[in-house]
């Protein structure tokens, strides 16, 4: 489907905690809305109150080996499917909202833009598990990495301040929103991240562990149902799990000031990781221009931020934030993929 020109793009952002919506005009946000509700939709009306838009951009966590954005077609909507089980806290409601979209917008074009495109070029020794290549084959098992559509505004971003072309910076993105992730980026695209096949892996996040020993897991998967162990792994795990609140560090936070040992303990096994996964990926980089963190934590927690940065200063740069709006590259991308 080509477009004549596309200016006006809704894009629609399903996070694990949030619904944020937004419409980009010219490259700049004219409306925005967030639903916290996880099973929240946009308002029709309220979007149609900003004016008729061109196209519709839908973020999908999980888009496989796709390189770029694709028009979300039924064809494609089944091919995604497929992917639930990858990422399944995000998948099915982006394909929810899919549905919702065309269904409101039917003559409108709707694309799916994902987080994992911009790692698709990881190197081999990063993408790749150290498991019998049989089952890497076999199950199609590899590193595809998340947060790429934040990643790559961060960049653009970045790029700008230091006055550079974006394949010019060598920098680390650390997402902190609910999910989190750190990534190194060099050459313009990701060289390595620390969440993996799936988003599970990594930092602790609001709900989700991150990174676990896997003979915990087994361990585990021997004590329980895997139904229980997969929703205690998606669900309750992480800041919630250690802490005992919800995972929104607002809460976590106010807890630990309240002296809730928990809390306080929850809040320190996330400093410990991220610093952890930063000094990890910046051995992947051959010089760190600028670390940049994102993300709803990034933008609303600074006291975390000056604690965070303590224990960072042999990398050498100061941490600067930069505000998380995959809303304007998936209007960049779905401009490009009209055109
Ligand atoms: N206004 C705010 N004040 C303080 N913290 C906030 C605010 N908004 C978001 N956060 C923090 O950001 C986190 C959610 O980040 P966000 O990027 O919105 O997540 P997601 O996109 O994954 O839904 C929460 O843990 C919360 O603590
Ligand atoms: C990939 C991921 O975890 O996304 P979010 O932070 O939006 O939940
Ligand atoms: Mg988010």
């Amino acid at each position: 489907m080509a477009v004549d020109a596309v200016t006006r793009v809704l894009a629609v952002n399903p996070g694990s905690s949030s619904l944020k919506v937004s419409v980009v005009d010219g490259g700049e946000s004219i409306g925005q809305w967030t639903v916290q509700d996880w099973d929240g939709m946009p308002d029709p009306a309220a979007v149609e109150a900003v004016g008729p838009v061109d196209a519709i951009a839908l973020r999908f966590v999980h888009g496989g080996d796709r390189r770029g954005p694709v028009l979300l077609d039924p064809f494609q909507e089944n091919r995604l499917r497929a992917l639930v089980p990858l990422a399944p806290i995000h998948q099915p409601r982006s394909l929810l909202l899919g549905r919702a979209l065309r269904t409101w917008w039917p003559d409108t074009p709707l694309v799916a833009c994902f987080d994992t495109s911009f790692h698709a070029d990881l190197p081999p020794a990063a993408s790749t598990y150290p498991i019998p290549m049989e089952w890497t084959r076999k199950y199609g098992v590899r590193r595809y990495g998340f947060h790429g559509l934040s990643c790559a505004n961060a960049l653009r971003t970045t790029a700008e301040t230091l006055g550079r072309h974006p394949e010019d910076v060598a920098m680390i993105c650390c997402h902190l929103g609910s999910g989190v992730s750190v990534t190194a980026i060099d050459g313009g695209h990701s060289i390595d991240t620390s969440m993996g096949f799936t988003p599970l892996d990594g930092v602790p996040m609001a709900t989700r562990p991150g990174a676990l020993d896997p003979g915990l897991v087994l361990h585990l998967a021997r004590e329980m149902p895997m139904d229980v162990l997969d929703a205690g792994l998606n669900h309750h795990s992480g800041l919630a799990g250690m802490s005992g609140t919800t995972g929104d560090l607002r809460e976590v936070l106010a807890a630990r000031a309240q002296g809730c040992p928990d809390a306080d303990l929850a809040a320190r096994v996330y400093l410990h990781r991220l610093r952890r996964e930063i000094a990890a990926v910046r051995t992947s980089l051959p010089r760190l221009d600028a670390l940049v963190l994102t993300g709803g934590v990034a933008e609303h927690q600074p006291g975390l931020l000056d604690e965070l940065a303590q224990g960072l200063e042999f990398l050498g740069v100061a941490p600067t934030v930069t505000p998380a709006r995959e809303d304007l590259e998936m209007a960049r991308q779905t401009e490009e993929i009209l055109h």
